[in-house]
């Protein structure tokens, strides 16, 4: 379920690294911050963490730093085997955001960035419902990914990059399935998190959800 963009992930996984660096010119403004966004999430993190969709490793890197005990879970083989070639420490296992083996242990923080706009909202929904029953009261869910402010501001931003000519972008905004603050409060609240939203670049949020 949301895998239907694996493929151009194992294909990514080699060059990943260059385009959260700056290297691509049309993804150069979403990824701006990546660092200081990844250690915005890893900071808030605590205690035995899931972290979904991690990619080439950069966010565990700094979970690992941090000393707290992570449980990877990434679709993509490719990523999978690069992250491992980059941090052989970290424990990786093929999944994703709604079917993952069960933790062994009791989770307290789950976090992802740039991943969780790959579930249509109705799987976003299905996802948080599940990780409410798997927090304990004051767990955390720590996700950095692209939101629009509102519908409005979603227009304009595909309209400015339509405009600078940035294609690949657009066809991404466009056919991935980036969503509203709006529909992430109501979908976070009907399973019983407080969330704020912290801006960090020009498209994405900081966002951090507490089971009540
Ligand atoms: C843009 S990369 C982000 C990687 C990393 N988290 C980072 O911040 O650099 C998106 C990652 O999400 C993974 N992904 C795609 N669909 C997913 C899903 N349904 N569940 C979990 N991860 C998914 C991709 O394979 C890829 O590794």
């Amino acid at each position: 379920m949301g895998r239907e963009f694996i493929d151009m992930f194992d294909e990514w996984a080699k060059s990943y690294d260059d385009t959260v660096t700056g290297q691509d010119p049309q993804y150069k403004d979403v990824f701006e911050k990546y660092h200081e966004i990844l250690q915005s999430v890893a900071d808030a993190a605590e205690g035995n963490t899931l972290e979904f969709g991690v990619g080439t490793g950069n966010l565990s890197e700094k979970l690992l730093a941090k000393g707290l005990k992570i449980t990877g879970i990434e679709p993509s083989k490719e990523m999978r085997e690069h992250a491992s070639r980059k941090f052989p420490m970290l424990s990786i296992t093929d999944g994703d955001f709604l079917s993952f083996p069960e933790p062994a242990e009791q989770v307290t923080s789950i976090v992802s960035t740039w991943a969780f706009h790959h579930l249509t909202d109705h799987e976003k929904d299905q996802a948080i419902g599940s990780y409410a029953a798997l927090l304990p009261k004051g767990g955390k869910i720590i996700f950095a990914d692209t939101v629009f402010s509102s519908e409005d501001d979603r227009d304009k931003l595909i309209q400015g990059e339509t405009e600078k000519g940035y294609d690949r972008l657009v066809k991404d905004l466009t056919t991935e399935y980036y969503t509203t603050m709006e529909v992430l409060e109501k979908i976070f609240l009907a399973h019983g998190f407080y969330v704020t939203f912290k801006q960090m670049n020009r498209f994405v949020y900081l966002i951090t959800a507490e089971k009540a």
